[in-house]
Order: structure tokens, then C-alpha cells, then sequence
């Protein structure tokens, strides 16, 4: 081991110091940005199994284990002077009595602490099932046991609650199970791929698809874990009672940005570092876990990527500086790549059983971590400075990027959850008694001119942002404003700016402009759909259509009505059809006035991109030139993003139009399928013949109504209760596409095929229609069957019934005399009070 990687042996330097700020000056050599580091490398031996007395190692001192030979017998003789133990040395030995807090502090809080600093860190546990990786990793939740995992992002997150400085914490949780990798907090999201991003240099991969979860703080960090931990492959086998049989990864990503001057310059600086903690499976010989099935078959991946891992540090260990390794050899080991030989300090602690009967196991992980004592690699802070403004803007941009996409998947959620074209009409949107009583908050945020007020503050904000280039828009942390560097800004530069800004300015009063406009007409038209709705409502209590435009005030006259109206109806119905009228002369007026609107708006824009272009002949700095093109991107995205909230303001509404609509078309096709009904019955008793291509419409009418399944029957009695209920009579029927059994009664027929229930493939569907009870049978196929007839309360027989395939319909009138007790089925909701009141 040199004496250079001795010193920078620093897990093990201070155990019980506490994590200094990262930037005091003990650290100064971590203020270099780069420095070979080699792998630490800590053991730990756990305490002996229970029932175990005889052990085969031993800790000598705080770096060397020695493990006892079994001297075969005949050597025993042959070579007398021969070693009976062999010796290994490393970083850190931590022995059966280390603490839980012991092995934190001497493997991975130093870690904790370079992760602040802008480095890259790793700790993994290996070594053989059993021998305590995942208690030393996760540990038990709460009190003294806890394991590293917990032990390091509480910690992380004291340092940063503590400062000032602006730091965001992502982190993410996946496991390895039988070469597949899943994501432990979002488990839904199934198998996840490995991608190389090679503009991160060759060999860098990230998985596509895991979930990275901003933390803020460690209560939302810890539950993370837990949940993530649930969620981990761990089974019971023959050495371990619970045995994690997947190699878990967390990553804690954390990012700070701070001020600083140097040289009389502003700047801010950004560090990122990352801190993986990794719980690897254990390896097992088949022969001592008696594993067998799958648990032998995830023994067999275990191993297989924990071999590629030995494989690659055997590599990394050789004094060849041009040495080969193999990393494609397993998923564990390309992700595991930038910890063994990227930028990353790194920490393995190795876990031993000391109990004899563990001693090859032990051994082979004694050996492996004995040669990765001897990897070494060139670390660098991931830190950056960059000018203050352009900083400024990158946040901006980052926040507005983020706003974007938030507002997006809103979206695009919410044309999932409400793609009206597909679905049946909500239950808010079929039930008339929401329009005034559960409009979405949006809605009545318009309806009140609340949302456009709203709209304007929050770009009052932002524009008033601009007039110190977005200062204001990302908190800095009481740094100087930006309005200070500006002033400093030549006057070429400044007028140049002012243009910009002022177009964009134009540019969102004129958006503001067309969303309010927008916003007016769409609720102008739920507006009207209601009025229509009203009118609908009034038209479907007195089963009439309405004629024509409001009776109004010569409703008294009107002689020739057949009806007589009463005067709270003629007032409604008047209020009405005035509202109406009210509200297409409003939409014409703001039908002009969104055309005029959307011509400057252009006007402006063309303009905006005028001075785009200019910019490159206008400036000589290309900070300057950066400045001001990342005002214009800044610009645009704060566009876009008002865009967006006016297209999902647009969403909103017409989901609720189209809402009111359908309300409006089931109510009118109810009273066109009571009237079709009760034509038909007119026609049955009459005996009436009708013409052939009549009689095909209302052939085609039933298929049309059967074709939407209900669960439920018209007169609400699930399906399933008449499965219960003894056939009456079984026949075989020659049935057709849509023919119809009527009883002539309001009592519920039931077919079903002999012996099956209606699901069966032989009926397509079986329906109830109003007012006399028809059951009406749809086969799939046309032809001869057996079907039960099954009537609610009836025991009676019912004729022998034959359905000729021209699908003429049958009435058993004759045969049933009993009335019903079922009140008569409803096909649609019932109309809400709300609504019964017009
Ligand atoms: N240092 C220790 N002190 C007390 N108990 C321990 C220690 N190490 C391990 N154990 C106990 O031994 C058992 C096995 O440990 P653990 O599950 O951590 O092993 P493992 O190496 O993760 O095994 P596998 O690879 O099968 O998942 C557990 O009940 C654990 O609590």
C-alpha cells in the first residue's frame, strides 16, 4: 500500500470528528480539484452465529485479520514448518464489537462530507450470504441499529439545514434482481434499461426511466427508504433468514450553488457530488445453501455479477497501467463502473463470518478485498464557476423548464383521465344538478374574473422581475441584485436589452390579453350549453319539444298551445332564451377581439425575432451576446409556459362543454327512445302491419341500443340476481342478430342460454326496455339454441317461443296475467332537483 494512498486514508483518520463546514480550511486538500485516491478498503467481521463456538479468524489490530489453515493431514507431516494462519492487512478492521455508529464513522462519514465538497462517493458492503451487508447498509429502523444508509442523509441533511447556501437533494433507489433492474420507489415502473450516454464519456451509463426524487428534508428522505426497502427482493434460505437476494443502489445527488467574488468578479459556483451506498446480494455456494428452484437460480445471477465485479477488480489491482477491464460483463458492474475506476472515492467494506464453518467464504472475501486495497484512481470535484448573470439565467431557465413540463404532464393527465371521445360521460358531467355547484375551481375562477386578476399578479411578478434580469425570479440568497451588475452594462448593451424587454412585455400583455378573451368566450360557451340544458330540461318534464323562440310575454296569448303554461315556467324559460341571445351577442363581440388580439400579438412576435437576429451585429462581447441571448430564451420559455396555462384553461373548459353536451344528448335521446317505445307498443296492440323499411330502422334502433351494456338492468336489478333465479321454462329458440321476447307486462324477463348464465358466448347481450318488459336476447350467431326463460316472481310456464331469424318480435301477453311488483325502469339518471325547478 503506498504511503500516498495511506494518508489519503481519511474514513478512518477521525472517526469521532464531526463533519466540518466544506469549506473551512482544514480541507485544503480537498480545494485542489483533483487527486489520486485509492479504494479504501474496511472489513468488518460480524459477531460468531448463534450456535457457532469455533471460529477460523481473528482480528489482530485495527488493519490486519488473520484466518487459520486447515492443514490436510498428510501435509501436516510432509511439511512441519508450514504456516498454520495467513495474514491479510487493509484500511480499516472493524471488529465483532464495532457499533453500528463505529463502522459510520470510519467508512462513509468522511464520504458524507466530500459528497458536500462537489466529489463523487461510494460505499458498498460485500461478501458471502449472511455475513452482515444489509445490516451494516440498512440496518434496523430507528434507535441505535440504523445503517449507514439512514446514518448518511441524516446527516447530509443536518449539514445543509444548517447553511445557508442553496442546495437541492435528489436521490433515487434501485435494485438489481436476476440481471433486472427495478426501481424500488416507483416499483410500478417494471424492468428498467441501462442507456450509455457517451456524452458523459464512453462507458458512462444511466438507467433509462428510474425515478430521481427531490428530498428536502430527512423525515421525506427516510420514509423514501423504507418504502424503497419494502419493496426489496428478500427471501428466507438456508443461511439467512432474510436474505436479500438483489443487489440494492441508492443515490443521493446533491447540488449547491453559491455566490463568490474572485478577482472583484461576481460568480456563482456550482458543485454537484454523489453519493452512492450499495447493499450487494451475498455471494452462496449451492452446496452449503442448499438453495434449490428459483432461489438456486438467483444464487447462480448473484454470483455470475458478483464474479464480473471480482473480475474487475482483479483489473483495476494489476500494476499494468494499461490494463483491461471488463465491465459489459454484468449490469452490477457497469453501473458500478464510475465508483471502481471513475470519478469516484470509494469505500468497500467487506463482511466476514468468522464461525468456521464460514471459512471459505470468508476467506475468498478476504482475498478479493485484499486486492482491491490496490486500486487507485484520479478523483475531481465536479465544480464550476461561472458568471454570476449566466448562472442566473441557467436557474431561470431550469425553473421555467421545470414549470413547463409540470404543466405538460398536467396535460396530457388530464386529457387521460377525461378523454371524453372514449368515456362514458362522467357522473358530474351527466348529473344536472353540478353546473352550478361543482364547476371546477379554475372555472369558477374565470367565471368570477378571479383567474385573470390571479394571471396578472403573477406576471406583474415576473415582468417586474425583468427590470433587473429576473432578479427576484430565483431567490440568490441576499446576494446584490442584478440591477447593480446591469447598470454597469454599457449603453449599447442596456438600449439593446430595453428593446428586448419591452417587446416581450407587449408580447405577455397581448398573451394576457388572448387568455382572458379566451378564457370569456369558453366559459360564455358552458354558459350557453347550460342555458340549452335548461331549456332541455324543461322541454323533457312536460315530454314536449319546445317550439320555436321564447313564448316570452305572448305566452298568455298564445291560444293555439296545448298546453298552459304556468308562470313559473314562463318566467325560467324566458330568462332562458334571453340569457341566450345575451350570450351570442357577447361571443361575437370577443370572437372580433380575439382575431384583433392574435394579428398584434403576431405583429409583436415578428418583431421579437427581428431583434433576435439583429443581436450577433449589434454586440462585440460574447458575454454580452450569451447575456442576451439567455434573456430572449428566458422570454420565450416564460411564453411558453403561459401558453401552456392558457391551453390547459382551454382543456378544462371544453371538457366541461362537452360535459354539459352530453347531458344534453342523453336527455334527448331519452325522450326519442320513450317515443320510438311507445309508438312500438301503439303498433303491437294494433296489430298494425308496417312497412318493410320501417320495420328494418327499428330493427337497426335496437341493435344501436343494445350495444351499450349496462351492469346494471333499467330497473336497477344487477344481472347477476337473475342467475339466482330458477328457470321457468327452457326452450330452444332460433334466434337472430337483436331479436326481441316481450311478456307484454312490466314484469323483467330473463334469458339466459340452458344451463349458462347470459355471459355465456351464446348471447351477446340481453336487455330490459320500457314500459313493458321485453327482453330482448342479441346471439352472436343467428341459428337454433336452448335458452332458459327466467322471469322475476314468476313461476308460471311461459309459451313455447320460437325467434325466426327475420327477428320478428314475440308476445307473451297471453300468457301472463300477474301485474308487477317492480316499479317501471328508468334508462337514464333522474333529473336533479336542481335542474326540475326550470
Ligand atoms: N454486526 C452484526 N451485529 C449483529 N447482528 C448482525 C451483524 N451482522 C449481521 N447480523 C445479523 O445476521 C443476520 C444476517 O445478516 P444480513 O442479513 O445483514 O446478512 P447479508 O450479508 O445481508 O446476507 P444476504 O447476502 O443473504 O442478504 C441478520 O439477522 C443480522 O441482523
Amino acid at each position: 500500500m503506498s504511503g500516498e494512498a495511506r494518508g489519503s486514508k481519511s474514513p478512518s483518520s477521525s472517526p469521532k470528528e464531526d463533519l466540518a463546514p466544506p469549506d473551512t480550511p482544514r480541507f485544503d486538500k480537498g480545494r485542489r480539484n483533483s487527486s489520486i485516491e485509492k479504494l479504501i478498503v474496511a472489513v468488518r467481521i460480524r459477531p460468531l452465529p448463534a450456535g457457532e463456538t469455533e471460529r477460523c479468524l481473528h482480528q489482530l489490530d485495527r488493519e490486519r485479520i488473520v484466518v487459520e489453515e486447515v492443514e490436510r493431514e498428510k501435509e501436516k507431516h510432509l511439511r512441519s514448518k508450514r504456516p498454520t494462519e495467513k495474514q491479510f492487512n487493509y484500511d480499516i478492521v472493524l471488529g465483532e464489537d464495532a457499533t453500528q455508529d463505529d463502522v459510520y464513522q470510519a467508512t462513509t462519514k468522511n464520504l458524507v462530507r466530500d459528497v458536500l465538497l462537489g466529489y463523487n462517493g461510494t460505499v458498498f458492503a460485500y461478501g458471502a450470504t449472511g455475513s452482515g451487508k444489509t445490516h451494516t447498509m440498512v440496518g434496523q429502523s430507528g434507535g441505535k441499529n440504523v445503517g449507514i444508509m439512514v446514518r448518511a442523509l441524516n446527516e447530509l441533511f443536518q449539514y445543509i439545514e444548517t447553511r445557508k447556501q442553496r442546495y437541492t437533494v435528489t436521490m433515487s433507489y434501485l435494485e438489481i434482481y436476476n440481471e433486472n433492474i427495478r426501481d424500488l420507489l416507483n416499483p410500478e415502473s417494471g424492468f428498467l434499461e441501462l442507456r450509455e450516454d457517451s456524452s458523459k464519456g464512453s462507458g458512462y451509463v444511466q438507467v433509462s426511466g428510474l425515478t430521481e426524487t427531490i428530498a428536502n428534508s430527512t423525515e421525506e428522505v427516510m420514509a423514501l427508504l423504507t418504502r424503497g426497502n419494502k419493496q426489496r427482493s428478500c427471501e428466507s434460505t438456508a443461511s439467512n433468514r432474510t436474505s436479500s437476494r438483489s443487489h440494492a443502489l441508492l443515490s443521493v445527488t446533491v447540488h449547491n450553488t453559491r455566490p463568490i467574488h474572485e478577482h472583484n468578479v461576481m460568480k456563482t459556483r456550482i458543485r454537484q457530488g454523489r453519493l452512492f451506498m450499495i447493499d450487494l446480494a451475498g455471494s452462496e455456494r449451492a452446496s452449503h445453501t442448499k438453495n434449490i428452484g428459483k432461489r438456486l437460480k438467483e444464487g447462480a445471477h448473484i454470483n455470475r455479477s458478483l464474479l464480473a465485479l471480482g473480475n474487475c477488480i482483479n483489473a483495476l489491482s494489476g500494476s499494468n497501467s494499461n490494463k483491461y477491464v471488463n465491465y459489459r460483463d454484468s449490469k452490477l458492474t457497469r453501473l458500478l463502473r464510475e465508483a471502481l475506476s471513475g470519478n469516484c472515492k470509494t469505500v468497500m467494506i467487506a463482511h466476514v463470518n468468522p464461525g468456521l464453518s464460514h471459512r471459505e467464504e470468508s476467506k475468498n472475501t478476504l482475498v478479493y478485498a485484499a486486492r482491491a486495497t490496490g486500486i487507485s484512481h484520479k478523483v475531481e470535484r465536479n465544480q464550476l464557476d461561472v458568471s454570476f448573470q449566466i448562472s442566473q439565467y441557467r436557474s431561470v431557465i431550469a425553473d421555467l423548464r421545470n414549470e413547463i413540463s409540470r404543466l405538460k404532464h398536467k396535460i396530457s393527465d388530464d386529457g387521460d383521465e377525461n378523454d371524453i371521445t372514449n368515456a362514458e360521460p362522467s357522473s358530474k358531467a351527466r348529473d344536472p344538478e353540478l353546473p352550478n355547484g361543482d364547476v371546477e375551481p379554475n372555472m369558477k375562477r374565470v367565471q368570477n374574473g378571479e383567474l385573470l386578476a390571479s394571471l396578472e399578479e403573477e406576471d406583474e411578478e415576473k415582468v417586474n422581475g425583468e427590470d433587473g434580469i429576473g432578479g427576484g425570479v430565483v431567490g440568490n440568497g441576499g446576494d446584490p441584485p442584478l440591477e447593480n451588475q446591469e447598470k454597469k452594462a454599457p449603453g449599447k448593451v442596456r438600449k439593446f436589452r430595453e428593446q428586448i424587454v419591452s417587446t416581450f412585455r407587449e408580447q405577455m400583455r397581448l398573451r394576457r390579453k388572448l387568455m382572458d378573451i379566451d378564457g370569456h368566450l369558453l366559459s360564455l360557451g358552458v354558459e350557453a350549453e347550460r342555458q340549452h340544458l335548461i331549456i332541455s330540461q324543461w322541454e323533457s318534464k312536460h315530454n314536449k319539444l319546445y317550439r320555436g323562440r321564447p313564448p316570452s310575454t305572448h305566452a298568455q296569448d298564445d291560444t293555439t298551445s296545448e298546453y298552459l303554461w304556468n308562470e313559473h315556467d314562463r318566467v325560467n324559460m324566458h330568462q332562458a332564451w334571453s340569457d341566450l341571445s345575451y350570450i351570442e351577442r357577447e361571443q361575437e363581440k370577443y370572437v372580433n377581439l380575439r382575431s384583433e388580439t392574435v394579428k398584434k400579438l403576431d405583429q409583436v412576435r415578428e418583431k421579437s425575432v427581428a431583434l433576435e437576429d439583429e443581436l450577433p451585429s449589434r454586440l462585440d462581447s460574447d458575454t454580452e451576446k450569451e447575456l442576451l441571448c439567455l434573456l430572449i430564451r428566458v422570454h420565450e420559455l416564460e411564453a411558453d409556459k403561459m401558453a401552456l396555462q392558457g391551453e390547459r384553461l382551454v382543456e378544462s373548459h371544453e371538457l366541461r362543454r362537452r360535459g354539459e353536451m352530453l347531458v344534453r344528448f342523453h336527455r334527448q335521446q331519452k325522450i326519442t327512445d320513450d317515443i320510438i317505445t311507445r309508438q312500438r307498443q301503439i303498433m303491437e296492440e294494433e296489430r298494425m302491419n308496417l312497412p318493410s323499411d320501417l320495420q328494418d330502422l327499428y330493427s337497426l334502433y335496437q341493435q344501436e341500443i343494445h350495444a351499450t351494456s349496462y351492469p346494471v338492468d333499467t330497473s336497477g336489478i344487477p344481472y347477476t340476481a337473475y342467475d339466482a333465479l330458477p328457470p321457468i321454462h327452457s326452450k330452444e329458440i332460433l334466434s337472430n342478430y337483436g331479436s326481441t321476447i316481450s311478456n307484454g307486462s312490466d314484469v323483467p324477463l330473463r334469458i339466459s342460454t340452458s344451463g349458462g348464465s347470459s355471459n355465456s358466448s351464446d348471447v351477446e347481450s340481453v336487455s330490459v326496455l320500457p314500459p313493458i318488459q321485453r327482453t330482448t336476447l342479441t346471439a352472436k350467431q343467428p341459428g337454433r339454441r336452448n335458452y332458459n326463460i327466467i322471469e322475476e316472481n314468476e313461476t308460471e310456464t311461459v309459451e313455447d317461443i320460437r325467434v325466426p331469424r327475420d327477428g320478428t318480435n314475440h308476445n307473451f301477453k297471453q300468457a301472463r296475467d300477474t301485474p308487477s311488483p317492480v316499479p317501471p325502469p328508468i334508462l337514464f339518471p333522474p333529473i336533479s332537483n336542481d335542474l326540475r325547478k326550470y
